[in-house]
């Protein structure tokens, strides 16, 4: 079905030119405010353009901003393309605060007025769908994200969470392996039942056993009285065995005998105690290569890892990074009353150029800053410290070939995220032709586009 986008002009020669710049849309029109809510309520638009010089008042935004408002009041995840005079920023920016999605200034560029619409029609999709799966997946509804790769996993997630195999869970650190635990134990009939964590990697070694499995009175000096290990707090529900990885080689034995036999002895105890509970562990690291080097039990690796899930990094969940950070940034400008309410242009190609070396966790901490830091209601690619070259992946370099590699992969990856990883598109976005474009991506080893992730 073609999606219906409305443009709000009352200048006919406009009208007519975004008629033929949106050939893939059904366009409907309206020409001043009573009839672009009428249009509105008749269409359900998730896109709508808006010039806001309206009459009765076109020398002036207030009608065009009187508008702006009836939309959002109406229908709050509509996507107002704002369209303003030239240089009239004034404006264009009380929209925003006013809940538009982006604006845009005269002349209209067709070209560019097609990339901003197809956008914010991608966008309004994706928060969509992910409102229709948080519905329909109670348990895994805190995941967020529509990426295939994502999605992938939390089928795959989804299908484990009703059985008590046990589940290694694998990524990059702040992929989201502690989020992904606590869904399955939130989608397995052990809900009602603790979800315990423990980090193995932060916790000494020396205390790490009494942690997990607890003490007698009198165990050891300072052991005054009897305490119940993370194993036994879990019992009936979920451990969560994070950096399992980190865990010495001594308390792995121990770890595997109570996996194989479910029972466990607290630290100088007699006594075994049958435990009931579902193991999920986590870990950043390559145990396969521990298991090649002897550091960590191969017994052991097989017996945690009955089904392996590998969660994904951030830059590999393309539009995934856009949708994250409009919730983070929401979540922020609430908790900290800041004024921040959308992303530059700028930010946002930022954002999907990074790499993301410490995924959601680094997404989080920068949007953080960034809100508290940007000054009006745009967050820009310096509020989140990302043109920095220092921050970033790419060292500092003045070598012009560098340079414009450089430039040139972040064009290529940046073309294919706007082109909804068509090649076609992505080419004709670049102005290059498809065999040229499989080239670059050779040269410059994108695997990410290559492979289609
Ligand atoms: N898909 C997601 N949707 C929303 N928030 C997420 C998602 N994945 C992760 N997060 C958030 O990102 C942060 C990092 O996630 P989490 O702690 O689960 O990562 P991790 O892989 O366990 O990291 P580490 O290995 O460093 O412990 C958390 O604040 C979490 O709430």
């Amino acid at each position: 079905m073609t999606d219906t986008i409305l443009v709000v002009d009352d200048d006919l020669g406009i009208q007519k030119q975004l008629k033929w710049s949106f050939t893939d849309y059904n366009v409907v029109f309206a020409d001043d405010r009573t009839s672009a809510i009428a249009q509105l309520r008749r269409h359900e638009p998730k896109v709508v353009t808006l010039d806001l010089g309206l009459p009765p008042d076109p020398a002036n935004a207030s009608e065009g901003l009187k508008t702006l408002e009836e939309i959002i009041a109406l229908a709050p995840r509509t996507k107002v393309i704002v369209v303003t005079g030239n240089n009239d920023k004034e404006n264009a920016l009380k929209a925003i605060e006013l809940g538009a999605y982006d604006f845009y200034q005269k002349p209209i560029d067709s070209d560019t007025i097609k990339l901003l619409v197809n956008r914010a029609q991608n966008l309004a999709k994706l928060e969509d769908e992910n409102r229709i799966l948080a519905k329909t997946r109670p348990g895994m509804g805190r995941i967020i994200g529509n990426s295939d790769a994502i999605q992938a996993v939390v089928r795959r997630a989804e299908k484990i969470a009703n059985t008590d195999i046990s589940t290694l869970l694998q990524g990059e650190s702040g992929t989201g392996k502690e989020v992904f635990a606590r869904s399955i134990h939130d989608h397995s009939p052990r809900k009602d039942k603790p979800f315990v964590a423990i980090n193995c990697a932060s916790i000494p070694e020396n205390l790490l056993e009494s942690e997990l499995f607890g003490y007698e009175k009198g165990a050891f000096t300072g052991a005054n009285k009897t305490t119940l290990g993370k194993i036994e707090t879990a019992q009936g529900g979920t451990l969560f065995l994070d950096e399992i990885g980190d865990m010495p080689l001594g308390l792995q034995a121990k770890m595997l005998r109570f996996l194989q036999e479910r029972v466990i002895e607290r630290v100088g105890g007699r006594n075994e105690i049958p435990v009931d509970i579902r193991v999920v562990c986590a870990t950043h690291r390559d145990l396969q290569n521990m298991v090649a080097e002897e550091t960590f039990r191969e017994d052991l690796y097989y017996r945690i890892g009955e089904i392996p899930i590998m969660i994904p990094p951030l830059r590999d969940r393309d539009q995934d990074i856009i949708l994250l950070a409009r919730t983070f940034l929401n979540q922020y400008r609430e908790e900290f009353n800041a004024k921040a309410k959308s992303f530059s242009d700028g930010a946002i190609n930022a954002m999907l150029a990074h790499r993301w070396p410490g995924n959601i966790r680094e997404l989080q901490n920068k949007l953080k800053s960034a809100v508290i830091m940007a000054e009006g209601s745009l967050v820009h690619a310096e509020d989140l410290g990302l043109m920095e070259p220092a921050q970033g992946a790419e060292p500092e370099t003045l070598n012009l070939r560098e340079v414009r590699e450089m430039a040139e992969s972040r064009a290529i990856r940046r073309a294919y995220q706007t082109a909804d990883k068509n090649m076609s598109k992505t080419a004709e976005l670049l102005g290059v032709t498809r065999p040229t474009l499989y080239s670059l991506i050779d040269k410059y080893h994108l695997e990410d586009v290559k492979t289609g992730a």
